[in-house]
């Protein structure tokens, strides 16, 4: 289970959270929705520990995420960041094997390319698209390679930020079932960053909607079209008029 207590972190005058407190439970698929600029990342990073709240506490089952070893911590998540963030001096299989081909659990090429090609295999890719590199496939291509590469480790908690920007409709349809038949395979608690709707209904087990620096609204994906909250009515309808200012 994430826990967040009480998290508080500003960038110098912006106070961006202000007092976030936030349970995943171990296996559910969280997304936390909130407009542009809200801190949606920067919750993510706190959880990740690449950014230090400047106050509160955030727990990975019960352990401080900010203790103990690094490499061992990190090595329990998997992230699909915005735009796939492929390295694209390496091929498909060298960057979804690129955390297994480093750090303390390091493994031998030739098993960490097997294990490459299978996950390649579980994105629908074939074994040929190994060996290209990422300039050579399409943006849904990529993503699935960034999928791939996420799970590749087969991680406890897997993090997505925004994973259908820039895929059309459908792709992103086919990206966001995908997410959510390997979140549910894997047994893997999932937190996601989405603007997208369609993603919520798709990924999420609950939603968290974050404004002001503080989760306004929680509950379950089904709840969200009958909850009153009106930060979550403006936002889930993508209205203008509302208690979140359009104006940013
Ligand atoms: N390292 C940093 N230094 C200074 N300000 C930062 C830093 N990281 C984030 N911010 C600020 O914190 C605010 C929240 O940023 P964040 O990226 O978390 O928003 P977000 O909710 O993820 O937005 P989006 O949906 O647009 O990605 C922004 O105003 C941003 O400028």
């Amino acid at each position: 289970m994430i826990q967040l207590d009480n998290v508080h972190k500003a960038f110098g005058e912006k106070r961006v959270l202000r007092g976030v407190t936030l349970e995943v439970p171990r296996g559910e698929s969280m997304v936390i929705i909130g407009g542009s600029g809200t801190g949606k990342s920067v919750a993510l990073k706190c959880i990740l520990g690449l950014v230090r709240p400047d106050s509160g506490t955030i727990t990975l089952d019960g352990q401080p995420v900010d203790k103990g070893d690094r490499d061992d911590f990190l090595a329990r998540f998997g992230m699909l960041f915005q735009g796939a963030a492929l390295f694209d001096s390496l091929t498909v299989w060298q960057n979804v094997a690129f955390r297994l081909l480093r750090g303390n659990q390091k493994l031998p090429k030739t098993q960490a390319r097997e294990i490459a090609i299978e996950k390649l295999r579980r994105v629908g890719l074939t074994p040929e698209t190994a060996d290209l590199y990422p300039a050579e496939l399409s943006g849904g291509m990529q993503k699935r390679v960034g999928l791939a590469r996420a799970i590749a480790a087969d991680p406890e908690v897997i993090f997505f930020d925004e994973p259908t920007t820039g895929l059309d409709p459908i792709m992103a349809g086919v990206i966001n079932e995908l997410i959510r038949e390997i979140v549910v395979e894997m047994g893997a608690t999932a937190m996601t960053i989405t603007h997208d709707m369609t993603s919520v209904r798709a990924i999420a087990d609950d939603v968290a909607m974050l404004h002001d620096g503080v989760i306004k609204w929680t509950g379950t994906v089904v709840e969200i079209d009958s909850c009153a909250d009106p930060y979550v009515q403006q936002f889930i309808h993508g209205r203008a008029e509302g208690p979140i200012e359009a104006v940013r």
